[in-house]
């Protein structure tokens, strides 16, 4: 039977409103009757119910206005992983974070929900199951994941049940979806390019790809249990659609839905893991005469090579969560969102 949950305030700040998750939050918050006000350093859509601030997470005394009067703030902004820019990554993520903290205290925020990532505790190989207790990376995959993990302990240990002020982190994974700008059209660009004939490894490699909408759930979940006497305070929790799939077999769906050929052919994950890092060695030097974006990144490549996925049994127990979209039904909402990425489209 579903969970039925009964907010207690029906106003909150979403801080990275503006994109990919944070606009599906914000929609599903509306429906659900809550009065949003949305902090991003751009305006992407107007919603009625939304209150829209546009600046930097850094800047303090414009999160104060976007923060006046609401109880509960969701934080789910930060610079694309993709991005090359470690300064960006430190000044968002990190000094950032610190920022939304002490611009919460400052104006009696009660609970800040953010939005972390499973890939802190990754460093490129297998984890199968994992839970929330594995430690965090030693060697994260990227500069992004390594932000995002001082980010989560930040968020953590920011949690007081003295000052009425309590955290949680979320940690989706593979999170896709209408929308999404990152992984079906960095996947059908690298088709186009002809780029996708080849499986890194012997395929059978098993992943957690996570459905937007189920990872709005899991935020709204938290924000609703997350309270001084519950388990929640200073917790991380796995979010994913709770059904690992072959890496490979995810993507080759999401191709041939889209009407490009499933790549086929398979290459040593060693040689393109080595390849990976020699073009990446390469773009770093070059880097002052010419910018060169590689298709295959060392993170793209441990991604796509190695076992990663999560038990949810944590939120499960906490939460109650149940992922509410299947893997099947989201892949196919998630194709059919995309006619203009289509084969010939
Ligand atoms: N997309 C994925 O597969 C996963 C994403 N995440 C996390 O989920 C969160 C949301 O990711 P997406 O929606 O995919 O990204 P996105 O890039 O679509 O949205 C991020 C939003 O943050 C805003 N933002 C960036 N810097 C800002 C600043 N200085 N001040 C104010 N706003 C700023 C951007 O304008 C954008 O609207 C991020 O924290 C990301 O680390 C975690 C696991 C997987
Ligand atoms: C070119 C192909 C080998 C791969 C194309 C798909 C990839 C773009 C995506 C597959 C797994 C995705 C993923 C993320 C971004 C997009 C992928 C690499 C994250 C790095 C996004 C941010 C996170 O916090 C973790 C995600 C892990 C999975």
């Amino acid at each position: 039977m579903a969970t039925r949950i009964r907010p207690s305030s029906k106003r909150c700040a979403v801080i990275g409103g503006s994109g990919f998750l944070g606009r599906h939050l914000v929609e599903r918050l509306v429906g659900r009757g809550y009065t949003v006000s949305v902090f991003d350093i751009r305006q992407a859509y107007e919603l009625p119910g939304v209150t829209f601030h546009q600046g930097d997470l850094c800047d303090k005394q414009a999160l104060l206005s976007a923060l006046k009067d609401v109880p509960i703030v969701f934080h789910c902004a930060s610079p694309a992983p993709g991005s090359d820019d470690r300064a960006l990554f430190q000044r968002v993520n990190i000094d950032g974070t610190r920022t939304v903290i002490q611009a919460c205290l400052e104006a009696g925020v009660q609970k800040l929900i953010l939005t972390s990532s499973a890939s802190v505790v990754f460093e490129g190989t297998d984890i199968k199951n994992g839970k929330e207790d594995l430690p965090y990376a030693k060697k994260p995959i990227d500069y992004y994941t390594a932000t995002k993990i001082q980010q989560e302990k930040l968020v953590l240990e920011a949690c007081s049940k003295e000052k009425g002020f309590l955290t949680v982190a979320i940690r989706p994974h593979g999170i896709f979806g209408p929308r999404d700008p990152q992984l079906v059209p960095i996947l059908v660009d690298s088709a186009r390019r002809g780029k996708m004939k080849f499986i890194i490894g012997d395929g059978s490699n098993l992943v957690d790809f996570t459905y937007v909408e189920n990872v709005v759930h899991g935020h709204i979940l938290a924000a609703e249990h997350l309270k001084a006497e519950s388990p929640l305070c200073a917790q991380a929790y796995h979010i994913t659609n709770d059904e690992p799939v072959r890496f490979w077999d995810f993507m080759s769906q999401v191709l041939v839905g889209l009407g490009y050929s499933a790549p086929r052919l398979h290459l040593p994950y060693a040689l393109v893991y080595g390849l990976s890092l020699l073009l990446w060695l390469i773009a770093l030097v070059l880097r002052p005469l010419v910018h060169i974006k590689p298709t295959f990144t060392p993170m793209r490549v441990a991604l796509a090579g190695t076992h990663h996925f999560y038990s949810c049994a944590r939120a499960k127990q906490d939460l109650g969560y149940r992922p509410p979209v299947s893997l099947q039904e989201a892949i196919a909402r998630t194709v059919e969102s995309y006619p203009h990425l289509r084969q010939g489209a």
